[in-house]
């Protein structure tokens, strides 16, 4: 179970104004300016839930899923997921929940995929039966057969998030976080993460968490939809609460209701 209360997490940053001369003078400046990325945020998951964590940019989405991932220590506010507080009990923590950032890489990029994957098999201390089984599953699921011995660097987006969903799979983990999992994939590639978590999801009861901008990515996955703006939850419901309040596609109805809400 995760439960989350109260979190919260400024950033200070040097303040300037445009330009190269003023980026110089922030750069020995003083002055700071405070940004609120999660002024108040609860929320309660049990296991086995998949939730579409939601809301426009800048909101405090990845702040969120770094801080439950244990990247991040908020200001305060506690979080506790399964008996563990994730900036705490860092090396316990990993062991148990995956994660990808659709916009960083786990893998090295100069390496096969397949190294990568056999160093985070030693770095989680997967056992060989475990570590087999779950490499022939994914190859298989997520069809990597033909790309595991190129590097990183030499993938395409959509190979690479394949690769970087098979990796942060490997150990298997009871929490999955997906930060914009399928940004910039080709529809073939987004049907098949879609279709590959929604299994491990259903089959495995492995808890998801996605934030994404793809309404399609929280149709297809999402039982449950939080909504975060301004570093504030503003709704917890279903997809269809969502759609009560619009009555088109769910990208105006989206943005109505990011206006309604002035976030
Ligand atoms: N390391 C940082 N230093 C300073 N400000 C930061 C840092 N990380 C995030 N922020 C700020 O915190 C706020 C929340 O950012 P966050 O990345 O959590 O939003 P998000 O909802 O994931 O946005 P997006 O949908 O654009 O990815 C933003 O105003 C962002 O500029």
């Amino acid at each position: 179970m995760i439960q989350a209360e109260h979190l919260q997490k400024i950033f200070r940053v040097r303040k300037r104004n445009a330009g190269f001369k003023n980026a110089a003078k922030a750069f020995f400046s003083r002055e700071y300016e405070e940004i609120h990325a999660l002024n108040d945020v609860s929320f309660r998951i049990e296991d086995g839930e998949a939730v579409g964590y939601i809301g426009p940019n800048g909101a405090g989405k990845s702040s969120t899923i770094k801080i439950l991932s244990g990247i991040l220590t908020p200001d305060s506010g506690t979080c506790v997921i399964d008996g563990r507080v994730p900036w705490k009990d860092r090396r316990a923590h990993v062991s148990q929940i995956g994660v990808v950032f659709g916009q960083r890489s786990q893998l090295w990029w100069d390496v096969p995929v397949i190294d990568s994957f056999e160093l985070i098999r030693d770095i989680y201390a997967v056992t060989e039966d475990v570590y087999k089984r779950n490499l022939r599953d994914l190859t298989d699921l997520l069809n990597l057969s033909e790309i595991l011995k190129t590097p990183a660097r030499s993938l395409s987006l959509g190979q690479r998030m394949r690769c970087e969903i098979a990796a942060s799979l490997l150990h298997d983990p009871r929490i999955l976080f997906l930060d914009e999992p399928t940004i910039g994939l080709d529809a073939v590639s987004k049907i098949a993460v879609r279709e590959f978590v929604l299994d491990m999801n259903k089959r495995r009861g492995t808890t998801v968490i996605l934030t994404t901008h793809d309404m399609q990515d929280v149709e297809a996955l999402a039982q449950r939809v939080l909504l975060i703006g301004k570093g504030r939850i503003l709704l917890d419901g279903t997809l269809d609460d969502i759609r009560r309040g619009g009555s088109g596609q769910i990208d105006e109805t989206l943005a109505a209701l990011y206006k309604q809400f002035d976030i």
